[in-house]
């Protein structure tokens, strides 16, 4: 089994570069994806969160409001504060799903995706995702790109008033302030350029899907 890690910024276009991976034949975890599973009512995260945070986080219907839970993070100061929370579940949650997917498929691709893996302090040692990974996939892209696909996959094709699309562009900011780690990286993974059209990140992703077919020949 090889364990790839798919990393990069935010808007990046990491889950559009995991999707292709998956179309290949790669299992795929996406850690925002888990985690929001996770956060659900009745998850020991989700009543972690709210006696911590207290009873503002919790929205009329009894989940979680990620929008407050995103202002307090982002705005507020207060992200540690929630990943110590949500991300050694993430995490040993990732390591129990891939620990069954190596007995069942030992040939298998895995691939976790998430902005965070070079900064997260909650795996097991003090270089938590050496141990984790066999081998590290960034996603690049400029700054103003990312944002903007931020801002896009936001608005989910409705027209956005000036209003609106600062607000999101300030929260895409005040994130990618918290992801510096990624591109320091970069001379330990394999990179992806997202810089242009989604046929041409296709080829790129084929190529560096190539050379993992190949690590896993020669690495099993
Ligand atoms: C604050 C929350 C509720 C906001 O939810 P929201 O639906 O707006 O965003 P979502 O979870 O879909 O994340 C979107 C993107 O925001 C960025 N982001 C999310 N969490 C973090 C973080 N802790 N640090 C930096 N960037 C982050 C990532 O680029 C992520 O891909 C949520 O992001 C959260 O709980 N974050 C803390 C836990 C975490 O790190 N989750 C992500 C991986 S486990
Ligand atoms: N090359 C591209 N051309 C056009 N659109 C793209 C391209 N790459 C990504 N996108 C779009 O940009 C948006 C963000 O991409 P994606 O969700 O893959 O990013 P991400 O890195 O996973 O972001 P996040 O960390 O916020 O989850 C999506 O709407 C996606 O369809």
């Amino acid at each position: 089994m090889l364990r790839v890690g798919l990393t990069g910024d935010l808007g990046s276009g990491k889950s559009t570069v995991a999707r292709m991976f998956a179309e290949r034949g790669a299992v795929v975890f996406s850690s925002d994806e888990m985690g929001r599973r996770l956060m659900q009512p009745g998850q020991p995260v989700y009543t972690a969160i709210v006696e911590h945070f207290g009873g503002a986080v919790v929205a009329e219907d009894g989940s979680l409001d990620r929008r407050v839970l995103a202002r307090l993070a982002f705005t507020e100061g207060r992200v540690e504060e929630l990943n110590a929370i949500v991300h050694p579940a993430v995490i040993a949650e990732q390591a129990r799903l891939i620990k069954g997917l190596a007995r069942k498929h030992p040939d298998a691709m895995v691939i976790v995706e998430s902005a965070l893996l070079f900064t997260t302090k909650y795996g097991n040692s003090s270089h938590p995702w050496r141990d984790r990974f066999d081998r590290m996939v960034l996603v690049t892209a400029p700054e103003e790109q990312k944002i903007a696909r931020f801002v896009e996959r936001a608005a989910a094709g409705r027209l956005l008033d000036p209003q609106e699309r600062a607000a999101l562009e300030a929260d895409a900011r005040a994130r990618l302030a918290m992801q510096t780690a990624n591109e320091a990286h970069a001379a330990e993974c394999l990179v992806i350029q997202n810089d242009g059209d989604l046929v041409t990140l296709l080829q790129r992703v084929g190529a560096v899907w190539r050379e993992l077919c190949q690590v896993a020949r020669f690495e099993p």
